[in-house]
């Protein structure tokens, strides 16, 4: 078999690692070799692309499924590359990820008693449609799903698997966000076509409609939509017949529209990068999770799963509290976002004084105004840098009893981490949506005389490679 980069080859998956990629062994005359190819299932017969060669392994990107997995069942809804496992039976999916993110933290957290700490797998009550915020895109480069030919014309729905430049038209419900909402996407594809303007050519960098991102508020059963254009052609875009439409659709579920133009033309700019205005209603929707009211704007961080966000959080509670009384105890909150766990600590320890920690000074305005809203007292919110503002604060050394990381993919940068490590802390509860990285920085607490007592996975991304896993952590 040629595994030269950029080589295309054909494979039956054997095995699931972690991080949803599938796994082959096959025998070269070199020796055993091992292939990886992302968002695979065991039993799935694929063509793939060889994008990195090793001395034993070559990770591959999935370009076709020639054949389905024995294992894979039929479901009702269109699949997208965002739910590479919805077909296979959700007991399965939670099986796989346990499996791999324990054997994860055997192998680079060398955590060799971790199945012995597993507390349990949280799983999320809602299965399908569990997602609050959608991205859709618009391409002239469709592609067809039926006849697997490619057109140029208008394309608006998600990328193909393994393409940055073509669109799947979503013509049904995938599974993930709002159904109503995909259910009649087509409709609204179908007004924006009759506007003559064209889609997005992405490897030309020019055309019209380039996104839309859509935010659903469970709580009120509302959507706010974003659309994303950029300026060429918008003299001949009537907003008002575009919000017209969306309103003959969707009647009083949509609680606002807003208009962002993009000319960026950047390979990784930011998709609402640009001036945004509020066209029609409001620019944010109100979520509420345990109890409490967040205000969420388009651009704010919020756990796309919340009803498995609040299952989250009271676990996160319970770590941080069993078994103590943190009444009149400081609780660090880092990497707080929009500060929904240093409010529930907040509203469930009366007398607990929380301070949030986040870079983004848009999420910290939003935790304060959130704090308002839910009239909760004893937080405190700071827009800075984790390592930085641990630096500048060395008077919280040693009055911390309790701290919360929450930190994003790539984990703690270990200058922070030993700034953390140096406060002293008896408790620290470790959330994390990459299990590898918590894994690296696990292995750091324990190295500093941190035990891991503990451990939960989070079911936060159904049909998806990805798991949310929670560490509790004793001095
Ligand atoms: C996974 S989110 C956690 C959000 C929050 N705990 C929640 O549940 O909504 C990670 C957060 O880390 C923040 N962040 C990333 N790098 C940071 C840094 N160096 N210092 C402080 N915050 C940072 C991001 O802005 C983001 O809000």
């Amino acid at each position: 078999m040629n595994l030269k980069k950029g080589a295309e080859i054909e494979l039956e998956i054997e095995e699931l690692a972690f991080g949803g990629k599938g796994l082959t062994r096959i025998q070269t005359e070199q020796g055993g070799f091992v292939i990886f190819v992302v968002n695979t299932i065991p039993g799935q017969k694929v063509k793939a692309k060889v994008l990195k060669k090793r001395k034993k392994h070559a990770e591959c990107r999935l370009l076709e499924v020639l054949e389905q997995s024995p294992l894979e069942q039929d479901v009702p809804y269109q699949k997208i590359s965002g739910a590479p496992y919805i077909q296979l039976p959700h007991e399965k999916q939670i099986e796989f990820k346990k499996q791999a993110s324990l054997d994860l933290f055997r192998k680079l957290g060398d955590i060799q008693n971790a199945p012995e700490l597993f507390d349990e797998f949280i799983q999320s009550p809602l299965v399908h449609n569990y997602r609050n915020k959608m991205e859709y895109s618009f391409s002239v480069i469709r592609h067809d799903i039926d006849t697997n030919e490619e057109h140029d014309d208008f394309g608006l729905g998600f990328k193909r698997t393994g393409t940055w430049w073509k669109v799947e038209n979503l013509d049904k419900a995938s599974g993930l966000f709002d159904e109503e909402w995909e259910n009649k996407l087509h409709i609204i594809r179908e007004y924006l076509i009759s506007t003559g303007l064209p889609a997005w050519h992405p490897p030309k960098k020019e055309g019209f409609f380039r996104h839309i991102v859509v935010r659903k508020s469970f709580a009120n059963n509302e959507l706010l939509i974003n659309l994303v254009t950029s300026s060429d052609g918008l003299d001949k875009f009537n907003k008002e017949l575009f919000i017209k439409k969306l309103i003959d659709t969707y009647r009083d579920r949509i609680a606002g529209v807003i208009h962002t133009i993009n000319d960026d033309v950047a390979d990784r700019a930011k998709l609402e990068h640009g001036p945004s205005d509020v066209i029609y209603g409001k620019h944010l929707i109100v979520e509420e999770l345990l109890g409490l009211k967040f205000e969420i704007s388009m651009q704010s961080f919020f756990q796309t799963n919340p009803s498995s966000a609040e299952k989250l959080y009271q676990k996160v509670i319970d770590y941080a509290s069993e078994g103590r009384d943190l009444n009149g105890k400081v609780i660090m909150d880092l990497f707080c976002g929009t500060g929904t766990i240093g409010q529930l600590l907040a509203s469930q320890l009366k007398e607990a004084q929380i301070v949030g920690v986040d870079i983004v000074p848009s999420a910290i305005e939003n935790a304060k105004r959130n704090a308002k809203l839910n009239n909760i007292e004893g937080v405190e919110f700071f827009a800075e840098d984790v390592g930085k503002f641990l630096l500048n604060h060395p008077d919280y050394k040693g009055k911390i009893d309790t701290i919360v990381l929450d930190p994003p993919r790539a984990g703690i940068a270990p200058k922070a981490l030993k700034r953390v490590i140096e406060l002293g802390a008896d408790r620290i509860v470790y959330v994390s949506c990459n299990p590898a990285t918590q894994a690296r920085d696990a292995r750091d607490l324990r190295n500093a005389g941190y035990d891991l007592k503990k451990l939960s996975l989070v079911d936060q991304f159904p049909h998806t490679a990805h798991v949310e896993s929670i560490m509790l952590f004793e001095k």
